[in-house]
């Protein structure tokens, strides 16, 4: 059953994020062209909302900057009210969860981080870890139908995958990142682990953001959507409203903006090279100069629906 959640305060708040990765002397080199810009988000208890993009768009930076490990201004990323970066105690007790990245190789937990490849059992990662709801643990451990005595060391990339899922999962987390976890998942244990993550949110009021390229399954999934492009927030919206205005699935309408968004690149770099300028935007990162191809450009027209249906990026999402 669905409970009532409190949703006058925004869980996660983003207001006008601008983002450069800094150079090898720790600061933004001078003249890089930002690569998150301008990027405002509210979200709420119990939304879990789908974070959409091309290669290179900017996905895990985001989730990286919601999740505190990179250091923006305090009142930038907010998250349960909070500075995510500054206020370390948001992830040492688990509120604040991100899922992704460097932990495919280790194991996130609360503020730690586990190799995930020793010889050890399932049994003794698992249950090694105080102050657990066992009635948690071990709905987690059905869901991802994790046996018990699997060795880290000997189990197959989906297996271990599982205990490291489960692993992430135990401690209640407010407000979770996800980015791209299930890759190795077989479609089972995906669509159990996707199920038990919206039973979180209706009925704890979690919030969850969703970074993926893999769409299968998860037509209703989300309650939100979030497409962003080049580090700027192209749409926010609820997925209702995305339903209302195309009867296209869900994938097909991500490949439509993605196709939209290579289109124009192509023609902004065809226009370029008949200018007599580099096909490339370029950007530059630490004291090198990298050039990001067709993905470095800026999506200059509307993306979504019937491609008259570009959201404000200032849009709250309800
Ligand atoms: N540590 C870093 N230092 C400098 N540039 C970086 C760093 N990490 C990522 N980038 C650059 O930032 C851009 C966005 O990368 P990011 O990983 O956020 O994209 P993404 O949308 O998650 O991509 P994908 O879908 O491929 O995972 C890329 O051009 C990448 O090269």
């Amino acid at each position: 059953m669905a409970v009532e959640v409190e949703q006058s305060q925004p869980t996660v708040q983003v207001t006008n994020l601008k983002f450069t990765y800094p150079g090898i002397d720790g600061h933004p080199p001078p003249g890089a062209k930002p690569l998150i810009d301008g990027l405002n988000l509210s979200l709420f208890a119990g939304n879990r909302c789908l974070l959409v993009g091309s290669n290179g768009a900017g996905k895990t930076t985001i989730l990286k900057i919601i999740g505190g490990k990179h250091m923006v201004d305090q009142e930038t990323v907010r998250v349960l009210g909070r500075s995510a970066f500054h206020d370390t105690a948001l992830t040492a007790s688990g509120d604040l969860s991100y899922l992704g990245g460097e932990w495919r190789r280790e194991v996130a937990f609360a503020g730690y981080e586990i190799p995930i490849q020793m010889d050890v059992s399932a049994d003794k990662m698992i249950f090694g870890v105080a102050g657990i709801d066992p009635k948690r643990r071990d709905e987690l451990i059905k869901v991802l139908a994790i046996d018990l005595s699997w060795r880290m060391h000997k189990v197959s990339d989906g297996q271990r995958r599982r205990v490291q899922i489960c692993m992430g999962l135990l401690k209640t987390f407010k407000v979770l990142l996800l980015d791209e976890i299930t890759v190795d998942l077989d479609v089972l244990a995906r669509a159990d682990l996707l199920k038990f993550l919206k039973k979180e949110c209706e009925e704890r009021g979690a919030t969850i953001i969703y970074a993926t390229h893999i769409f299968d399954g998860l037509e209703d999934w989300p309650s939100h959507i979030v497409y962003v492009s080049q580090g700027k927030l192209q749409l926010a919206s609820p997925m209702n409203e995305i339903k209302e205005l195309s009867n296209l699935s869900m994938m097909r309408t991500v490949e439509r903006w993605l196709r939209k968004e290579r289109d124009e690149e192509r023609l902004r770099r065809k226009e370029r090279k008949a200018k007599g300028l580099p096909e490339h935007e370029k950007q530059v990162e630490g004291s090198r100069v990298i050039n990001n191809g067709w993905a470095a450009g800026r999506l200059n027209s509307t993306v979504a629906g019937e491609d008259n249906f570009l959201l404000s990026s200032n849009r709250v999402l309800r």
